[in-house]
């Protein structure tokens, strides 16, 4: 592993303590993170991604902004892939449909494995508002309760993009999602869970899970900070909702909730024995430890929250983020929402608050553009701003045309040019 560049803004006189640097272990620098979808994997891509900047290390990136996903991955979808014995990657942690045989031909076998699970029904809500228009059995329902009533109704497991409504983690780490539940089953996947990765992540518990995830990597403290990426926009006031782009609030009822577990048997076992063996992690590493380190996470975002955002930290909506260049890519109901950095930061304190803000789009293109510099863009220096590498992405692929193709042909969203960025004032 490469010499870590100095970063003096995340180097403030209380962490020179032994509690923030981990005595004299390694540092993990194989890792594969299989970014599950609509579980706060964003932030944590976002971590690996600024980890593996500020040291140089090489990305298994896709070709496009996912793994040729929702196909099971392959080691081709994989950019500078040449075969076992070509170049070596560190991280990998784009979206994929999980299989471990054709990951094993990218990783080096010592790679540390690890995924992040949600609780299915907070995922479903995520997931619907997020693919409402991407999955026929969201785009035929009224509202999230409505199919949460009687999926049966709206679900036909053949269409194309239905597994979003259904099991989505099950279906993200490689398992069959439209089987019907059997605690048979259920078990076979979790033991596949447990045989391929070495810990799970409990998105409910993310500060917990970013000290257990920095001990096992033997990380900087520093290193898992992160400010919350990818969030929809919440309703103000009442409970568990949120605001459509009409503003109406969203809500379930209990039975609703209960139905949703129900429908999502498979993810519901997979997280209730998960969130257990997390526990089970904590109490090994002791309690009053965990406190101590989950109080320094939080003392230091909020250290840098003051020093890197705009008011107070507060998440705001795409169309109000001055910078096109930082806008969240935005799908299906909901407002997604980004950050603007404080005016009148020094050159360095910018470059940091940036790389924990940069969309994971963005950032995508800055590591690509990194490790697969274009003709043209030779002669730039790696400490690119975003506005310049989004220029000159755009000019590399050769202007507004550039649009990835799925799987089977239909468009993908993602892929815009940061010009169509410019012109619609969002990502699509
Ligand atoms: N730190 C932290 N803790 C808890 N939850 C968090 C965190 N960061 C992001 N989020 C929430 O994760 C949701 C987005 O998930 P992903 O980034 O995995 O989505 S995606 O699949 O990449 O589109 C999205 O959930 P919803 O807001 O419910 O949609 C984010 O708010």
């Amino acid at each position: 592993m490469q010499p870590e560049r100095s970063h003096s803004l995340f180097t403030l006189p209380t962490e020179h303590s032994r509690s923030s640097l981990l005595g004299s272990c390694h540092p993990h620098s194989h890792i594969m993170f299989l970014k599950t979808h609509k579980t706060a994997s964003s932030t944590v891509l976002n971590l690996l991604y600024r980890f593996g900047e500020e040291r140089g290390l090489q990305f298994a990136l896709p070709l496009g902004y996912q793994f040729g996903y929702p196909l099971p991955f392959i080691a081709q979808r994989v950019k500078g892939y040449r075969g076992p014995q070509g170049v070596e990657f560190d991280i990998m942690g784009n979206h994929m449909r999980f299989n471990k045989p054709e990951v094993e031909k990218v990783m080096p076998p010592d790679t540390f494995y690890f995924s992040i699970l949600r609780d299915p029904v907070a995922l479903a809500e995520s997931s619907y508002a997020y693919y409402k228009n991407v999955a026929p059995a969201f785009r035929r329902a009224k509202g999230l309760g409505d199919f949460a009533d009687n999926p049966y109704k709206y679900y036909d497991p053949r269409l194309r993009n239905n597994h979003y409504a259904r099991n989505l983690m099950w279906f993200d780490f490689g398992l069959d999602h439209t089987a019907n539940f059997s605690l048979a089953l259920a078990k076979r996947g979790v033991a596949a869970v447990r045989r391929n990765f070495n810990l799970i992540l409990i998105s409910e518990y993310f500060d917990q899970s970013m000290v257990l995830l920095r001990h096992a990597l033997c990380w900087p403290l520093d290193a898992v900070v992160s400010f919350s990426l990818n969030a929809r926009q919440q309703v103000s006031s009442g409970r568990v909702g949120w605001a459509s782009k009409t503003a109406t609030p969203m809500v379930l009822s209990e039975k609703q909730r209960l139905k949703l577990r129900e429908w999502n048997a498979l993810d519901w076992h997979l997280y209730k024995v998960f969130n257990l063996t997390f526990w089970q992690e904590v109490d090994r590493f002791g309690h009053s430890r965990m406190e101590t380190e989950v109080g320094l996470l939080r003392t230091k975002r909020e250290v840098l929250t003051r020093i890197c955002l705009r008011d107070g930290g507060r998440p705001i909506e795409a169309n109000r983020i001055r910078d096109k260049a930082i806008r969240p890519f935005q799908s299906g109901l909901v407002k997604i929402l980004g950050y603007e950095l404080q005016p009148g930061l020094d050159n360095a304190t910018w470059d940091a608050c940036l790389r924990m803000i940069r969309p994971e789009i963005q950032y995508k293109d800055l590591l690509d553009l990194l490790q697969f510099p274009q003709p043209k863009q030779l002669a730039v220096d790696v400490g690119l701003t975003i506005k310049e590498t989004s220029l000159l992405r755009t000019e590399g692929h050769g202007g507004k045309h550039l649009v990835e193709r799925d799987w089977d042909g239909t468009t993908l969203f993602r892929n815009q040019t940061l010009e169509q960025v410019d012109s619609k004032g969002r990502l699509r």
